[in-house]
């Protein structure tokens, strides 16, 4: 099968292609054409997945992808934007047709979860690594950015944190766990929700906001840096599920929680009267984990109010080792 032929079987014909609103032209042309509504802003973000870095190389081919377009889908999540469509880079070491098959049975289960459509890509022989690039619409001025957290603000997070970090052991075959206790951590790292609705609904609350990639400090590092103000998490604060506990004990999995990444849940700061008007009606369901400060970094507290800032903070690409 040649490249063209692939393309159109496992990808220009696939569910995740159908057009959705939003999208004039798709698959075929040198470009793809969106639509946006007069005040409406388009929001793009790219993400590239590495077989060996962010997923293993041999693995189910329909959880994979679900995966790569989750994570990437997650960033129109954190910015308060709706999702229109996604273009996809795919580099192959080789043809293998229940692969592909798979894996567009997979890409499209979450596209039509994330209510979106598969707008172009490019296909090459290489190494197996996917880049996805996802394009979303926002009100004009509404966008979630990190840059607006002010001091007096409560520091949140949409979701319990650190399943997927403790997953990745069994994924690795490093562990072996239970039925009960495997799943829910593997389908938190295989397929992770993009919190799109908490996202949206946060626009005009929230004063800062991104999603959890690299680890809760790490990332809570770069709303710090960018609002030029202090974050104090409190541990004790931090939700993590029972199935983690279970897993790892305690420790481990606060540690999962606060250092693992892989999360692909928002964090956000708010003021409190702003976070009473979303939670009272019921409107959005949150953890309060820490508040902003003047001054500038993250410093991790415990129950106590000890700093107790650990120095490794998440994943990083090219990290200089001591
Ligand atoms: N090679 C690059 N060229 C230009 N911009 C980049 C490059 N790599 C990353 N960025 C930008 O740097 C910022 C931080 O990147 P990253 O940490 O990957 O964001 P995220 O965690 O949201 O995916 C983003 O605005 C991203 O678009
Ligand atoms: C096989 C495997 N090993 C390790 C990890 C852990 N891991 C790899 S990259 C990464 C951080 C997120 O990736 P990055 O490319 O930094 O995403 P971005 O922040 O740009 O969205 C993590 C936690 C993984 N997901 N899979
Ligand atoms: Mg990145």
């Amino acid at each position: 099968m040649g490249e063209f032929e692939l393309i159109r079987q496992f990808f220009a014909a696939a569910h995740c292609a159908q057009a959705v609103e939003g999208v004039a032209l798709g698959i075929g042309d040198d470009c793809a054409l969106l639509e946006l509504a007069a005040g409406q802003q388009l929001a793009v973000s790219t993400d590239t997945l590495v077989a060996g870095v962010h997923f293993p190389a041999v693995c189910d081919p329909s959880l994979l992808g679900q995966r790569v377009l989750a994570v990437a889908v997650s960033d129109l999540a954190a910015m308060g934007a709706e999702a229109i469509g996604f273009t996809l880079a795919l580099t192959l070491p080789e043809v293998d047709a229940q692969w592909l098959k798979d894996f567009s049975d997979g890409l499209s289960r979450m596209a039509h979860r994330c209510r979106m459509s598969l707008i172009g890509g490019d296909t090459t022989r290489g190494p197996l690594s996917f880049t996805v690039t996802v394009f979303g619409r926002i009100p004009a001025g509404q966008a979630l950015r990190r840059d607006g957290a002010r001091p007096g603000d409560l520091l949140c997070v949409g979701d319990h944190l650190g399943d997927a970090a403790g997953a990745l052991s069994l994924v690795l075959g490093e562990r072996q766990a239970a039925q009960e206790l495997a799943r829910p951590l593997l389908a938190r790292y295989w397929a992770p929700m993009p919190q799109s609705t908490l996202g949206q609904l946060l626009r005009g609350h929230a004063s800062a906001a991104l999603d959890i990639s690299d680890g809760l400090l790490a990332d809570c590092g770069h709303i710090a840096k960018a609002s030029g103000v202090a974050l104090e998490v409190n541990q004790q604060q931090v939700p993590v599920s029972t199935e983690l506990q279970a897993l790892l004990g305690r420790d481990a999995a606060l540690q999962a929680a606060l250092t693992g990444g892989d999360d692909y849940v928002l964090a956000f700061t708010i003021a409190p009267e702003a976070l009473q008007r979303l939670v009272l009606p019921g409107f959005i369901h949150v953890h309060v984990i820490g508040r902003v400060l003047p001054g500038e970094g993250v410093t991790l507290r415990d129950s106590q109010g000890h700093d107790i800032t650990p120095v490794q903070r998440g994943y990083q690409h090219f990290r200089e080792t001591p």
